[in-house]
């Protein structure tokens, strides 16, 4: 592969395709099929943004080799392109922080065991034991993004805590869609958002987002900086491919305005 130096320079929304569920099928056999390298190059080729992984402290599907091998590829080969590290400071993150610096490292409250990521941070009861570690993973010149509920009132406690950005954790507006609460939910996001921005955040947003709810969402919420989305993305490139798929998302993304 030859150094990808073509610009990723955009406006508006980066899209960032979260591997997990590549390497969830990979893990079921000794194989090492499907490649979530492969996976990663092909969406970066059809214009991806971005790669996010969640490597789960049970491995059960990013494995470290992965993010290790990822962010060599993303160093050597895709110098625009941002990696985004989530998971819990607590556990196992803090080490791809302090051994890789990836661009971006997403701060999630995920216990070990839970099935998938569910809340964010709450304030005031987190502030002090997140303070150290965000100043730390500053210091390595890592951005700091705090997955986040959709509510304003705990934004500027995020700011406090040094927090380059917030990810709005956007189930709850994908579970709302169709029901009487659709329009009520959309608005709190666009709240939490425009709150975030007052207290000097950036914006990024993930979970269950999809080609369905993707523009809708960005049309009513300023200032999204980056989605990350993984789950339907990886079900949408089993039907379609990932090139088709990476360019439909980026369509969706272009629709929003
Ligand atoms: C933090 C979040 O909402 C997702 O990025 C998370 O990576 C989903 O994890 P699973 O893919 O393990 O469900
Ligand atoms: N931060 C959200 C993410 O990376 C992917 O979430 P999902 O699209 O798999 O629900």
């Amino acid at each position: 592969m030859n150094t990808h130096t073509t610009s990723r320079k955009h406006t508006g929304t980066a899209l960032s395709v979260n591997l997990n569920k590549v390497a969830l099928v990979r893990n079921t056999r000794e194989l090492g099929i499907p490649s979530v390298l492969f996976a990663a190059a092909t969406c970066l080729d059809a214009g991806a943004h971005g790669i996010t992984v969640h490597p789960r402290p049970d491995a059960r599907h990013i494995r470290a080799e992965d993010v290790h091998q990822l962010s060599a590829l993303i160093a050597k080969e895709w110098p625009g392109v941002e990696f985004n590290v989530e998971g819990n400071p607590f556990h196992n993150l803090m080490d791809f922080v302090r051994e890789l610096r990836p661009h971006q490292a997403t701060f999630v409250p995920d216990s070990e065991t839970q099935s998938t990521s569910d809340h964010g941070w709450t304030f005031p009861e987190d502030a002090a034991r997140l303070r150290p570690l965000i100043a730390e993973a500053k210091a390595l010149g890592v951005r700091v993004s705090l997955f986040m509920d959709p509510e304003p009132e705990m934004m500027a406690a995020a700011k406090a805590v040094g927090a380059d950005r917030v990810e709005l954790y956007t189930e709850g507006y994908a579970a709302s869609r169709g029901t009487s609460r659709a329009d009520a939910v959309l608005a709190l996001y666009a709240e939490a958002a425009r709150a975030a921005l007052a207290a000097g955040l950036e914006v990024n947003a993930g979970h269950d987002l999809s080609r369905e709810n993707l523009t809708e969402f960005l049309r009513a919420v300023p200032g999204v900086l980056e989605v990350s989305i993984g789950h339907a993305f990886v079900a949408d490139a089993l039907e379609l491919g990932y090139e088709a798929t990476t360019k439909s998302y980026l369509q969706c993304i272009a629709e929003a305005g």
